[in-house]
Order: C-alpha cells, then structure tokens, then sequence
C-alpha cells in the first residue's frame, strides 16, 4: 500500500507539477513517503538479502564489479527479480531499480545494495539506518548538476552567485526548476540562498523543459555533458550539488541484528577493496644474474619503475653446476602499475633482467581493509 507523503504544499495532479511559492525561503526538503512494505513489517526471514540495480547502465557494470570479484551472480532468467550468489550460501540476491533499493533498505526488507549515490543522497535522505560501506566502487560516475540555457537572459550567467542574483525571480515569478531530484533540489537551493525557486518535476528528458517554457533550469545527473549541449544548455560554477559514483550501501539495523549479515558485509568490501586496489596493477618476474640477492636489489632499486608496492621479492634460483647445487641466477617479482609498465621492461632489461613475464593482478589484500575498522566504529562495534 503506498502512502502518499502529505505535501503541505500545493499539488497539481493534472501537471504533475509540484509547485511552491516560498516566500521566505525554499519549502523544507519533503520527508521520502512513508512506503509500507506488505503489511509495514521487515518480514522475519533468515536470508540475507543484497539489492543489485535491475537494469539500465548500472546493471551491467555492477554485475561485472561483483564477477571479477569472484562474486559471480547466477540468475537464471533475466526477468526473474530474484537470484543467487553461489560463493556467498546464505545470502540473496534481489534485482530493483536503484532507488527502491534504497527504499527497501529503510523498510527492512534489504540488508546491503549496491547503487549511485545521487540515488543514496536523493532516497535515503542522510538516514542514520543507512551507512556507506564502500564510497568508491569507481563506475556510474556522474554528478547532480543546475543548468540553464546557454541563451537569452542567461547567455552571460556563469555561475550560481549571478543566477541568485538575477532581478527577474521575485515571489510573483519564481525562478523554476525542472528536476527529478526533489529532496535534494530544494536543500540545495535553500542551503544556496536562492529564496523565490519553484520546483516542477518529470520523470525524465528533462533537457527539454526550458526549451519547452516549462522551466528555467533543470538539476539532472551529468556524465559526458552531451545531452546538456545537445539542448543548448550549460552548467554552471558551484552549481554541482554532488559527484556521484557506485557505492556499496547497508542498513545499519540488518549489521547488528540480524545473524549473519555483518560477515557477508565484511567479506564483501575485503574483496572489493582488494580488486579495486589490484586494478591498472601488474606481476613482473625476470632472472636475472647476481652474486647475491642484496646486489640484485641493489640494482633493481637503482631504477626509478622498479620499486614495487613495498620493494622487490628476490629469490635464489638454484641450478647443479659440476655436481654442485648453486645459485648464480635470482628470480625478481615485482608490483607494477600500468602506466609504468613498458618503462618497467626497458629498465629490467638494461640491469640485465630476461624472462620477463607480466601477469594482470586480482587482488592485492592489505593488512586490513581500511574501511572495515571504519564501519565498526561507526557501528560502535
Ligand atoms: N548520465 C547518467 N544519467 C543517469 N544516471 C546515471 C548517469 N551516469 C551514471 N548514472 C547512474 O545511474 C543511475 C540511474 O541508473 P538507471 O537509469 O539504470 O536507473 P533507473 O532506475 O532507470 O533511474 P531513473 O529511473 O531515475 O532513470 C543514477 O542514479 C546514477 O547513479
Ligand atoms: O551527460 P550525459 O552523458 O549526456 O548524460 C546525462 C543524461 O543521462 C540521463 O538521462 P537518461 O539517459 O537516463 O534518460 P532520462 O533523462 O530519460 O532518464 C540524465 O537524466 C541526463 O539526461
Ligand atoms: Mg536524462
């Protein structure tokens, strides 16, 4: 059953305009309504449940994030909402859009997910139940951005500050904004300054809202900049409310309640950060001659691409030579980035290193994962 939010202000149902005229200031940001899930009660279940982000452009790279993390996810069908992930026995995995998952969260009917943080920011709403586990999954980068045409009235406003101070908004003609994002759009403006702002909202192509004498401005995400462009629009300076990117999300309720959730939660963001870290990180190992393993570092850390995550591992390759076992060759390992790849082979290479082979990294497993230590004072554990 859904309950509508009780909008203390005017609501058009015809436009599905949600319009505003502050006065004095921006109307406060609107709670999320109240949804009740089933009959309002976080079902008594003994599954750990993971929300993965149904379809469109998050989908696939949160899919791809999790199998090269080992944590391939079985589904069986494309069209069936829920699924498995065969590493992690007791947990389930369930497809909704990105901002359900948030809202399930908060119902309790999911105990971790993996979606955008505008979608964190705009549906959980600085939730104290809701905690970032993982801040940087580093993909769905996109940024939560105010523009307005590039033409007529704003063809010389650049910046939030001359758009505020604009004489055309007044009580009578609000500035108007075009936006999906309707907590985080009036918190933005108030926490600006902008006083006469009037929110309409659509649920997408919201480029075309000014063209269309619907709005101002829109506040939409942004990641290439083409359908801002492409519809004579432009951002402008500190008009960027928040720079978005994938985010491993949990309820800070499930962690402490329910059996189980904390584990998986752990076990997640070890692998997580580990792969993250790994990637652009390459293994090279070469021979190379020396009449000991400390002269072979000595040279190797003679060279400026050769220093590795910590130093290089140098090991005695052993050989029997005239009936004697002995060590004139060293087998070299060392962590490289890929940007220092090649460099790395020329200057191998030229401290007399052959045999080199490169092989791309999975994991690099620190001591203890940073954010681990975080999440359990943040948790008071
Ligand atoms: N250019 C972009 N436009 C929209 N979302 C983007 C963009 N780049 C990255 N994202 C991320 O993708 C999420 C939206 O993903 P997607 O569109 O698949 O879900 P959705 O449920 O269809 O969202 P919506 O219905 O709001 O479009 C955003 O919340 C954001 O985190
Ligand atoms: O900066 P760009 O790379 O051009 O991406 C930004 C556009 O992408 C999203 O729209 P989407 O494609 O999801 O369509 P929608 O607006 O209809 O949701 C977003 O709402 C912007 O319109
Ligand atoms: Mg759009």
């Amino acid at each position: 059953m859904l309950t509508m939010m009780n909008l203390p202000l005017h609501t058009s149902v015809r436009s599905r305009s949600w319009c505003c005229y502050a006065s004095l200031s921006v109307p406060q940001p609107q709670a999320e309504p109240q949804l009740l899930n089933g009959n309002g009660r976080a079902t008594d279940r003994k599954e750990i449940r993971l929300g993965l982000p149904s379809k469109g452009r998050m989908s696939a790279d949160t899919l791809e994030l999790l199998k090269n993390c080992q944590l391939s996810v079985k589904q069986v069908n494309p069209r069936q909402y829920v699924a498995e992930i065969p590493l992690l026995s007791n947990l389930e995995v369930w497809f909704q859009r990105p901002k359900d998952i948030v809202r399930k969260l908060l119902s309790g009917d999911l105990d971790l997910g993996i979606v955008g943080l505008d979608t964190v920011s705009e549906h959980g709403q600085s939730n104290e139940d809701l905690i970032i586990v993982h801040e940087a999954l580093e993909y769905g980068d996109c940024r939560l951005s105010l523009a307005i045409p590039q033409y007529g009235i704003f063809e010389n406003v650049n910046s939030l500050e001359e758009l505020a101070k604009m004489p055309q908004w007044t009580e009578e003609k609000p500035l108007r904004v075009a936006t999906g994002f309707t907590y985080l759009g009036p918190k933005f403006m108030k926490e600006n300054g902008l006083k006469h702002v009037t929110f309409s909202t659509a649920d997408g192509a919201l480029e075309a809202a000014p063209a269309m004498g619907i709005a101002d401005a829109i506040l939409d995400l942004v990641s290439s900049g083409t359908t801002l462009r492409e519809n004579n629009l432009k951002e402008i300076k500190g008009g960027v409310v928040l720079e978005s990117q994938a985010v491993l999300i949990a309820s800070r309720k499930s962690m402490i309640q329910r059996k189980g959730v904390l584990e998986t939660t752990h076990e997640m963001l070890e692998r997580l950060e580990a792969h993250l870290r790994a990637i652009g990180q390459f293994t090279v190992t070469a021979n190379m001659r020396g009449s000991s393993a400390e002269e072979v570092a000595e040279r190797i850390l003679s060279q400026t691409s050769l220093s590795g995550l910590q130093g290089p591992t140098i090991s005695p390759v052993f050989c029997k030579r005239d009936g004697k076992v002995t060590a004139d060759y060293y087998a070299i390992v060392i962590c490289v980035p890929k940007k220092a790849l090649y460099k790395s082979i020329q200057q191998l290479r030229a401290i007399g290193g052959s045999g080199v082979l490169i092989s791309p990294l999975t994991y690099i497993f620190d001591e203890e994962t940073p954010r681990w230590r975080q999440l359990l004072s943040e948790l008071g554990l």
